[in-house]
């Protein structure tokens, strides 16, 4: 199979392109773990798949490196968007639909940054979906092993946990994003996002991802946390996400409540797997 390894931040995807190939046989849930491992495949968080679209210019497919198919990939839409500027459309707008609804990638290609509408942040808990009985899930407790971790809960199309902590670099974030990932507060699991507060317009972020493990960066992770900070008062409505592998900026616009991201992405290899 032909493929395209692309990177938003460090957060990386191997692309198959099914409006090229015949990929109508290949189980990508099943092979995902394989390909996604970074010493016995070709290593990856994730794997993106095009494919045609009734209602949009594409459809973009996002398999987690464990298997699992999330309904949306911040990074990923603007690895996927980069992908399809390059191959098919050369528009500046692209539509592409995804199982969180249409987004609309707006690229930038002279500067390489991608910017998309990712939408409007979900917070009635039964939709996130995490279990908590009020209205939205706002700094909550929640006990974990050893530790209480005051939690908001937001959906980007997919849920998200985002935990505000005084200083990032000394949480154990594989042991306490992985417990918190598969905690029986998420019934279909979380990424667990922890931000340290820089300033009011600037945060640093850890990401554990739902089905990947700790990431240098996630896209939705970004939104949901400029969002929980704004909700709890501790950011202002522009944010700068720094991540271990780079800058998100994110916006949440006061009129339309729907939130924005900008970054870049980049194409790293082209390459063929036998199967
Ligand atoms: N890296 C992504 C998110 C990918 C999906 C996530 N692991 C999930 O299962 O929801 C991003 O940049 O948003």
């Amino acid at each position: 199979m032909n493929f395209v390894k692309l990177e938003g931040l460090g957060n990386d995807f191997i692309l198959f392109d099914a409006l090229k190939d015949d990929l109508s046989a290949i189980n990508f849930h099943e092979l995902a773990p394989k390909l996604c491992n970074r010493h016995f495949g070709i290593g990856a968080d994730g794997l993106l798949i095009v494919r045609k679209s009734e209602k949009a210019d594409f459809y973009m497919q996002v398999i987690n490196a464990d298997g699992s198919e999330p309904q949306m990939c911040g990074n990923g839409i603007r690895c996927f968007a980069r992908y399809v500027y390059e191959n098919y459309a050369k528009k500046s707008v692209i539509s592409v639909e995804t199982l969180a609804g249409i987004m609309l990638p707006v690229l930038d290609p002279k500067n390489n940054i991608i910017e998309v509408d990712m939408g409007e942040p979900i917070l009635e808990p039964a939709r996130v979906p995490v279990k908590f009985s009020g209205e939205k899930m706002l700094n909550a407790p929640v006990p974990v092993l050893d530790q209480t971790f005051a939690i908001t809960a937001v959906s980007m199309g997919n849920p998200h946990g985002v935990i505000f902590v005084a200083d990032v670099s000394a949480v154990n974030v594989p042991v306490y994003g992985a417990a918190l990932e598969t905690h029986e507060i998420f019934p279909e699991k979380a990424n667990i996002e922890f931000c340290q507060i820089l300033s009011r317009g600037e945060i640093k972020m850890r990401v554990w991802e739902r089905g990947a493990g700790e990431t240098l960066a996630c896209g939705t992770g970004a939104c949901a946390a400029a969002v929980a900070g704004v909700l709890t008062g501790r950011l202002d409505r522009d944010v700068t996400v720094q991540l271990a592998g780079g800058i998100l900026k994110i916006s949440w616009d006061a009129d339309d409540n729907r939130v924005s991201m900008s970054g870049p992405a980049f194409q790293v290899f082209k390459g063929e797997v036998v199967l």
